[in-house]
């Protein structure tokens, strides 16, 4: 999973409106992708932030995780659901991010959100749906004040620090919280048979849930581990200024 950054493609950055860059230095965005991408970035560490606060205050005042998932789901599917525009940004090339590392981190999240916690009731008071959301919303207050403050050109050295050091615990955290979800989910989606299509039907197609969360299960066996050495590498690059010439997939 090469960054376009380093196959010198650009990620299509011209197209946007960006300047062919030195190897190593920052990329200029255009005005207008500047402006877009700053207002994003502060509304994605503002929710993210509120979300942080409404957890913190639920523990405070309940002394429990259950019911907290009631109290936070709107601004949880709304703040998630509005990273889907992060995949637009590769696509349009306005960020230098691989199409594939960003789809896969954003439709993971998009499939625990709506087609898991959403849809499944009786799995929402589970402490690993509560891990899996402290694990996001660390992740993404640190992640969006990052992006930021680069682009603002004043990134402080302990945000820097955070985003390529906290992902080395919270990614697993993360990644072991929802798959603990999702496997708490299993005996529900196979009792209920929902979202299933059974045979015999006038498409003559079959499909079942059951299965299709198994298989979402496996694949994060071979799609995990290109992630988080993705960040590894990325933390050697960035926080160690390492050169690292990685082949395209
Ligand atoms: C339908 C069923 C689907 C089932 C899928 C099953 C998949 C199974 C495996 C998936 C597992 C994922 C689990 C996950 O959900 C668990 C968690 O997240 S737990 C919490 C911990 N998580 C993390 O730490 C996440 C770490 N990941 C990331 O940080 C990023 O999301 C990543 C997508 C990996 C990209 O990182 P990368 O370092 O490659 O790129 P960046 O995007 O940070 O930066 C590259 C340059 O682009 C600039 N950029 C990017 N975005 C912006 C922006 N919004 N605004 C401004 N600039 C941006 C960035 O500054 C960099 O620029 P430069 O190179 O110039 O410095």
């Amino acid at each position: 999973m090469a960054s376009s950054e380093e196959d010198g493609t650009n990620g299509g950055a011209s197209e946007a409106g960006e300047e062919k860059e030195a190897p190593g230095r920052r990329r200029r965005l255009g005005l207008l992708a500047t402006v877009w991408l700053t207002f994003y970035n502060i509304a994605m560490t503002a929710g993210w932030l509120v979300l942080a606060i409404a957890m913190v205050r639920f523990y405070m005042e309940k002394g429990t995780h259950k019911g907290l998932y009631k109290s936070i789901q709107k601004t949880l599917k709304f703040f998630q659901t509005f990273a889907l525009l992060e995949i637009v940004h590769c696509l349009i090339g306005i960020v230098p991010t691989s199409v594939i590392v960003a789809g896969v981190q954003v439709s993971s999240r998009i499939f625990m959100v709506w087609l898991i916690t959403h849809s499944i009731k009786p799995i929402r008071f589970l402490g690993h749906i509560c891990a899996c959301h402290v694990a996001w919303t660390v992740t993404e207050i640190t992640r969006y004040s990052f992006y930021t403050f680069s682009l603002l050109d004043h990134l402080p050295y302990f945000i820097k620090w955070a985003r390529y050091n906290f992902f080395i615990i919270l990614y697993p955290v993360g990644v072991v919280g929802e798959l603990l979800t999702i496997y708490a989910a299993l005996p529900y989606v196979k009792k209920t048979g929902m979202f299933s299509i059974r045979l015999p039907n006038k498409y003559n197609v079959s499909f079942d849930y059951y299965y299709f969360l198994l298989i979402t299960m496996a694949s994060y066996i071979p799609l995990f581990p290109q992630l988080y050495f993705h960040m590894l590498r990325q933390r050697r690059k960035v926080l160690h200024g390492e050169v690292i010439v990685e082949k395209d997939d």
